[in-house]
């Protein structure tokens, strides 16, 4: 289901929304980059545990963008371009490909389908991937995890191979998966785990069984958004409120030292029991901090110093009030501020190793039998055909 070009989306459009068809950006996308606010839930569980056959139940019913590094990986290989055939060499051998070309792969079709929300089935299948995506991509916003038994696991692929056509559903490609998973793709569930994120469902039963539980976490998960909407609409409520009362205080006190009180901790306050702080920044009644980048001036551009004396005159100084990065923020005007939703989390944190992934994203790969990874020389015309075009 894609997203470019759909009118359909939601402002404040949840991560998980039933009978909604997947979302697109809500916010200006610029090219080349994922739009602000892009979220991810990882879909993870051993080769075979059903990560795929949830997928699309999942898809069906929330909508929201399904990626697959292993359809990604394996459209690749179906592209016969050199890059492919490396691909398929590692995949058969079980083996992971190195991150750069599936993250590359991954964000390339992020990006292009316009989306804003997604499934990722499949990644990150080692520490390594898992970090990088963070680094580069966007943290996700929880980890399913499908839970199977290995012997289970086999059966289903064997079976799955008689009609695949898939070239490592075979009892001995199948072995060496199991080892990779278990020794790479483990930790990440350890990793995320200790980070509160995983979601475990056993995926034993049959598939109907199974969406129960799944559809139970991402209930779950839509309701814990609307308790966060709730939460950061009522912040930013107190924040506005704050800040006019604010500003209508120092501009009925021009000249005149407002009367003081002191506080515990020894800063003053004003008369409305706003404390000021020895920087001269206003803390909101919401208790939030503040820092500089989200500095903002009040209507009349007066400022409540450390001695409470006279406020400077509007052409002088600034008031800030701030917020803290991780709560929706506001954004100053005139006076009484307009409101803008922050994205839940930062995007590209890495430049240099989002560069990197990019020009993974450009150029083949040369692997080595141990599967390290070196960058091969490309014929000057075949730099665009190392990716496929983004969906
Ligand atoms: N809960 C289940 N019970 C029985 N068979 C299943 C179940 N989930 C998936 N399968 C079957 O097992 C095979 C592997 O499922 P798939 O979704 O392709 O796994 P994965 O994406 O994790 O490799 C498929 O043939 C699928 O039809
Ligand atoms: N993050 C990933 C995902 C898949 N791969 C490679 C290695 C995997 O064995 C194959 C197939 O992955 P896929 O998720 O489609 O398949 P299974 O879960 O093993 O059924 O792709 C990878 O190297 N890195």
């Amino acid at each position: 289901m894609g997203c470019k070009g759909s009118k359909s989306a939601g402002v404040n459009a949840p991560f998980v929304a039933e009978a909604q068809p997947a979302q697109p950006a809500t916010a200006p996308q610029k090219k080349g980059e994922l739009p602000p606010g892009t979220e991810v839930l990882f879909v993870l569980g051993g080769p075979g545990s059903g990560k795929g056959t949830q997928c699309d139940r999942i898809v069906a019913k929330y909508g929201l963008k399904h990626l697959s590094a292993g359809d990604l990986l394996r459209d690749e290989v179906k592209s016969k371009s050199a890059l492919g055939l490396e691909l398929e060499s590692i995949m058969k051998e079980g083996k992971l490909v190195p991150q750069e070309t599936t993250i590359a792969l991954l964000r390339k079709a992020m990006i292009g389908s316009g989306c804003q929300r997604f499934l990722v089935d499949g990644f990150p299948r080692a520490l390594d991937q898992a970090k990088t995506f963070e680094r580069t991509v966007c943290l996700p916003r929880l980890v399913l995890f499908f839970d199977c038994p290995l012997e289970t696991m086999e059966e289903r692929l064997l079976s799955r191979g008689k009609t695949s056509g898939r070239s490592d559903d075979n009892a001995e490609t199948i072995k060496k998966r199991f080892k990779t998973f278990q020794e790479q793709s483990i930790p990440v569930v350890d990793y995320y785990e200790e980070r509160g994120k995983v979601k475990k469902i056993s995926a034993v039963p049959p598939p109907e069984e199974v969406f129960l539980e799944v559809q139970q976490v991402l209930e779950g998960l839509q309701a814990q958004q609307a308790g966060e909407a709730a939460g950061a609409a009522q912040a930013i409520a107190a924040e506005n409120q704050t800040q006019a009362v604010g500003a209508m205080q120092v501009d009925a006190a021009p000249d005149t030292v407002p009367s003081t009180r002191t506080t515990d901790s020894g800063k003053r306050t004003t008369d409305s029991g706003k404390r000021t702080t020895d920087s001269g920044k206003q803390t909101t009644d919401t208790g939030k901090r503040t820092t500089d980048s989200d500095k903002r001036t009040t209507e009349s551009g007066k400022r409540i110093t450390e001695s409470g004396a006279a406020a400077l005159p509007a052409d002088d100084a600034t008031a800030t009030t701030t917020a803290t990065a991780a709560s929706p923020a506001a954004e100053g005007t005139e006076g009484i501020r307009e409101v803008k939703q922050r994205p839940s989390f930062v995007g590209i944190e890495d430049e240099v190793l989002a560069a990197k992934i990019e020009e993974a994203s450009q150029a083949p790969t040369k692997m080595s039998a141990d599967g390290s990874r070196s960058v091969v020389e490309m014929p000057a015309d075949a730099s665009s055909a190392a990716l496929p075009a983004a969906a």
